[in-house]
């Protein structure tokens, strides 16, 4: 019997198939399993036939159906194994195997592929223009260097002769994977040590079964690419896969994912950045997985900041851990907010009404009118947020005393009592009312975890997505619901998609990530077009990292995918912009793109419901994000631009970028009442518009009617 083994390339073939293609693609493989070698080269349905003019003799197809064809290597000498690698349509399949070469790398020993036709047209090109090049991109760098790294021959022509990033993007997607990321970690910088123990090292430790090695060749080849390949066991194995719906991410990490992930044991706190689509949440429940599987009484805390955010951690986990009920007991998977309430609720009783942004500033607004205050509700609410509940301050001498960290106004001695006693008020007029806000809540959950030492839920492992967001006293509850110690706390995020105004020093709060930190650089989600789109939107803009102590970059960030560049485009109207909106939708629906893979979004709610509106008209059913509807409701995604954090989508329309919306004036405090305030509250502005078009894959469309923002500047 032939054994079957298939890669990532495969499957993003699969992935682009409607639901019958998808079937049929399960029939043939299933089909291809059970016949022996001979009777697959006789069988009329297969149709196995050899790539004529193919630059690697072992290509083959075989007929999945009139239109698409599976492509795949056949075994070499001694081996039984067959590799797919591809499915798409007749034609597309012939020229995709004609240019293609698998070969072995000779450092990594990993299997490889590149477009080899492609590299040698380009290659002659490039190589005139360097001639007159003052400076070639790889110079620094000898052969041996590059060599060591795991660039081969074919590779090594090329990058001899690429004058700058922007030729070497021409190659990425024609190279093998590993070298290309090798030679980008190098142009961005990195030292060739890193890059060999970060790259190379990974790759060249896995090791395999004496008996598969000792058989050399592809069936050896495909045993070590773990990071790209798998080898299905037998029939049951296959079956398996095929009856589940198939997430790359589930089995081929990429090294610094699974170095990471998998890292048997961290001394405490532990830290993963990296820009949007790097992988952090998956990382994070991979995290969980390896916690899970060290021992089997313990307990886990799986936590973020959004409720959309926790129902996808929670379908993820699920998928991940093969809906193992008695795993999935063991992980609790909720938002932090969600957390404080059940601690209230278990230790002291029900706490009462939590109180929305809204009600909040209203009761500021009151308030500063009431006591006549020379402060607006604005600046109220940031002292209570950012001095008092960030600093955990219970009396008056400790805010007279407090220094007020990222506040940029001063005060007078003489107002600090003033203000005490305006937010004391605060709190006194909630608790009459039995209501509090949901910060204020964390930190009576705090208060209730000290005082009563081994009550409440306790976990032997918190793992938190999205981790830029949390305030200080969210942290705070993090802190104590696990004890101190060895794997105690494991954080992902990514500081360049902070929309909340929230500054944190983690070691400040008794969290110290030092020498235990990651950082992801590979995007597996946007193509490059639309990174590269987004990322101007940040331009000069200064980061800190998620500890608050230092800046963060997005440095050496890149997608292996491309496609089309992002659409940005102004109309006249707000009523021809949605129109624009829903034709584009309907453009995406009709490319075949599934209505629930497409979002729509935009800063206010009205806009959204005028365009969920014509949508709904011209028979497109729409689902609010923030609703309880599970993943699977079929209907166009219409969010705001805050409930897109952390989610994707195939296809995303961004409404509305005004000059009125982008940066919207009441989220800005002017910089005359605090000029720090006003840079975080502008960055965040940014952040959000970044958050929202990094949620595409493959198509982001953005616009706006009237002035466009002055974020756009530079980037449309
Ligand atoms: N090793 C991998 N192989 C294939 N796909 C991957 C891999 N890692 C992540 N992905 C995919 O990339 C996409 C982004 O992953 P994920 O949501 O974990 O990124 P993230 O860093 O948390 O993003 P963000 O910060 O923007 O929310 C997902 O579709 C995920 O399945």
């Amino acid at each position: 019997m032939p054994q079957i083994a298939i890669t990532n390339t495969f499957w993003e073939g699969v992935d682009r198939l409607d639901k019958p293609s998808r079937a049929r693609v399960h029939k043939a493989m299933g089909k291809f399993q059970r016949l022996t070698v001979h009777q697959l080269h006789v069988d009329k349905g297969l149709h196995l036939e050899s790539v004529v003019g193919s630059r690697d003799p072992r290509m083959r197809t075989i007929r999945v159906d009139d239109g698409q064809r599976i492509v795949l290597l056949a075994p070499d000498a001694g081996s039984d194994v067959f590799v797919f690698v591809h499915v798409v349509s007749h034609d597309k399949a012939y020229s995709w195997a004609k240019r293609r070469l698998y070969s072995v790398n000779a450092v990594t020993r990993c299997l490889e592929v590149r477009d080899l036709t492609a590299i040698e047209q380009i290659t002659p090109l490039f190589a005139q223009e360097a001639e007159a090049a003052p400076k070639l991109l790889f110079a620094n760098w000898s052969d041996t260097v590059l060599r060591h790294l795991g660039v081969d021959d074919v590779t090594l022509r090329a990058a001899r002769v690429i004058t700058d990033k922007a030729q070497l993007e021409a190659f990425g997607s024609l190279m093998p994977e590993d070298q290309f990321e090798a030679l980008w970690l190098l142009a961005e910088g990195f030292d060739p040590d890193d890059v060999y123990r970060d790259l190379v090292a990974a790759r060249k430790a896995v090791v395999v079964d004496a008996a598969v090695e000792s058989r050399g060749g592809l069936a050896a080849a495909v045993s070590r690419t773990r990071s790209r390949i798998t080898l299905v066991a037998g029939p049951q194995e296959l079956a398996d896969i095929l009856a589940k719906p198939f997430d790359a991410w589930r089995i081929f990490l990429h090294p610094a994912q699974r170095r990471v992930a998998y890292r048997p044991a961290y001394g405490g706190p532990a830290q993963v950045t990296g820009g949007p689509g790097t992988g952090k949440t998956v990382v994070a429940l991979h995290r969980v997985k390896h916690l899970l599987a060290r021992a089997a009484d313990t307990r886990v805390l799986l936590t973020t900041y959004t409720s959309a955010l926790a129902r996808s951690l929670r379908s993820g986990l699920a998928l991940l851990l093969d809906h193992d009920q008695t795993l999935l007991e063991r992980v609790t998977v909720t938002t932090v907010d969600a957390t404080a309430h059940r601690v209230v609720r278990q230790l002291h009783g029900n706490p009462g009404d939590v109180l929305n942004d809204k009600d909040e500033r209203w009761r500021w607004q009151r308030l500063a009118r009431r006591l006549e205050l020379p402060w607006n509700d604005a600046f109220l609410a940031q002292e209570y947020r950012h001095v008092l509940l960030a600093q955990d301050l219970r009396s008056r001498e400790e805010y007279e005393k407090c220094r007020r960290h990222g506040r940029g106004s001063r005060l007078a001695a003489s107002q600090r009592p003033q203000l005490w006693e305006a937010m004391t008020l605060f709190e006194e007029e909630l608790a009459r009312d039995r209501a509090c806000t949901w910060l204020q809540l964390c930190a009576r959950a705090v208060r209730l975890l000290r005082d009563r030492p081994g009550e409440g839920p306790g976990y032997d492992h918190v793992v938190v997505d999205e981790a830029q967001d949390l305030h200080p006293a969210q942290w705070r509850l993090l802190r104590a619901l696990v004890p101190e110690g060895p794997d105690d706390l494991f954080l992902t995020g990514d500081p360049h998609q902070r929309i909340y105004d929230s500054r944190v020093s983690l070691r400040s709060l008794g969290i110290s990530v030092a020498g235990r930190g990651a950082r992801l650089r590979l995007n597996y989600r946007s193509t490059e077009e639309i990174l590269r789109w987004s990322r101007a939107l940040l331009d000069g803009e200064r980061v800190a990292d998620l500890t608050g102590d230092t800046p963060d970059s997005l440095s050496g960030y890149r997608s292996l995918l491309h496609g089309e560049r992002p659409v940005c485009e102004g109309h006249e109207t707000e009523a021809e912009e949605a129109d624009a909106v829903v034709r584009t939708v309907q453009a995406w629906v009709a490319a075949g793109v599934a209505p629930s893979e497409i979002a729509v979004c935009a800063r206010f709610h009205t806009q959204t419901a005028r365009i969920a509106d014509r949508l709904d008209r011209v028979g497109l059913p729409t689902v609010r994000v923030k609703g309880a509807e599970s993943d699977d409701v079929a209907g166009i995604r219409v969010s705001s631009l805050h409930s897109l954090k952390g989610l994707e989508f195939r296809c995303v329309a961004v409404a509305g970028v005004t000059a009125s919306a982008f940066p919207f004036r009441p989220a800005v405090t002017s910089a005359e009442v605090d000029p720090l305030q006003n840079a975080t509250d502008l960055a965040a502005e940014r952040c959000l518009l970044f958050v929202a078009s990094t949620r595409a894959r493959e198509a982001l469309y953005v616009s706006y009617s009237g002035r466009p923002s002055a974020f756009l500047d530079g980037v449309r």
